[in-house]
């Protein structure tokens, strides 16, 4: 566990970047940062690793004071990447996985960086390519990769992958959280981006200006019960829709596939609907007004584990639950 106690830092220009911060960055787990610009995110971020001092207060990792411990050890143990990647544009790919393992003295260094490599969704192929000859999304993967290489038990994300289009963003997230449900790093993401915040915390901390912190909670919590209205406003006007990516299934009536309007449903040899995509029982209400909006049949189609047609939902039942639920 990481522990922010009463942490304040005032800049020698007199700039307050972060005032009275108490927060805990539970082990094992993904916290995000996210605020707008100059809220004192990164700041906050970098008192883990002693590049930045506190003025006041203490940050802990399990218990003990990071100001007790020399800051080249305490670094090694704190992986460490940020936006654009901050690769070494001189050294190859592998070179640059490389430094860390050099470091801390590790065997098997060019085989362990080639496993890291692959495991973040990079090739062998690209391991004696320069900085300059991969794609951004590439080098953030590089980037992943290098700050795993001591296998650190903490992670300091700053805009990992702010560098990168919409898309590649999306799966680099998708590959993150499949990495960290393998690791389970206690991990510290700082964004600006609340669908980020939302994709990857466990926890998420909104800063506003002047360093304070207005909220901490579960992506829930944020969506269902902000604290107050800058949270609100922050966590921006579609809260209500992307809340319900937390809301179950209860209540929502499911009709036989004899009901009407599933006539027109085409099922294949095995009963799998064609062409369109089913929702479990387990998926959230999200899910399912999704589906059920966007489907020319005004349905969604319940299917089970192996894809077969169980039940439809129609449009306005789920937009009466919707109601229901207000
Ligand atoms: N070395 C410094 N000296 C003086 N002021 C600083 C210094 N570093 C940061 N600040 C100021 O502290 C405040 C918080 O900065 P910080 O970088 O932590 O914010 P942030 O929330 O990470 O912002 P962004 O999202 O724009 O990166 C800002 O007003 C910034 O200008």
């Amino acid at each position: 566990m990481i522990t922010f106690e009463a942490v304040r830092k005032q800049f020698p220009d007199g700039t307050v970047a972060v005032e009275h911060l108490d927060l805990e960055l539970p082990t094992g787990q993904i916290t995000v940062f996210v605020g707008p610009s100059g809220c004192g995110k990164t700041t906050s971020l970098r008192m883990i690793n002693r590049m930045v001092e506190p003025t006041a207060g203490r940050v802990t990792i399990d218990g003990e004071d990071v100001r007790g411990k020399d800051p080249a050890a305490l670094r090694r143990g704190i992986g460490y990447v940020i936006q654009h990647a901050g690769l070494f544009p001189h050294k190859t790919v592998l070179d640059n996985v490389l430094t860390v393992p050099k470091l801390v003295g590790r065997g098997r260094q060019r085989q362990v960086a080639l496993e890291l490599l692959e495991r973040v969704g990079l090739p062998a192929a690209f391991a004696d390519r320069y900085p300059a000859q991969l794609s951004g999304g590439q080098q953030q993967r590089v980037g992943v990769a290098r700050a795993l290489a001591a296998d650190p038990p903490v992670m300091l994300m700053d805009e990992p992958f702010s560098a990168v289009d919409p898309v590649v963003r999306g799966q680099l997230q998708e590959e993150f959280l499949r990495l960290q449900g393998e690791l389970g790093k206690t991990i510290a993401v700082v964004t600006h981006d609340v669908d980020e915040a939302i994709t990857l915390g466990d926890r998420i901390a909104v800063f506003r200006q002047g360093g304070h912190l207005a909220q901490v909670g579960s992506p829930r919590d944020l969506l269902t019960k902000p604290a107050d209205d800058f949270v609100r406003t922050f966590v921006g006007r579609d809260r209500g829709y992307r809340g319900l990516s937390f809301e179950g299934l209860d209540g929502l009536p499911v009709r036989p596939l004899t009901d009407a309007r599933a006539a027109q449903l085409v099922l294949d040899g095995d009963g799998r609907p064609v062409g369109v995509d089913g929702f479990r029982a387990g998926d959230s209400l999200r899910t399912v007004v999704d589906l059920a909006l966007t489907s020319p049949l005004g349905i969604a189609v319940q299917v089970d584990d192996r894809g077969r047609a169980t039940g439809i939902v129609h449009h306005h039942d789920v937009v009466d639950l919707l109601e229901e639920r207000r």
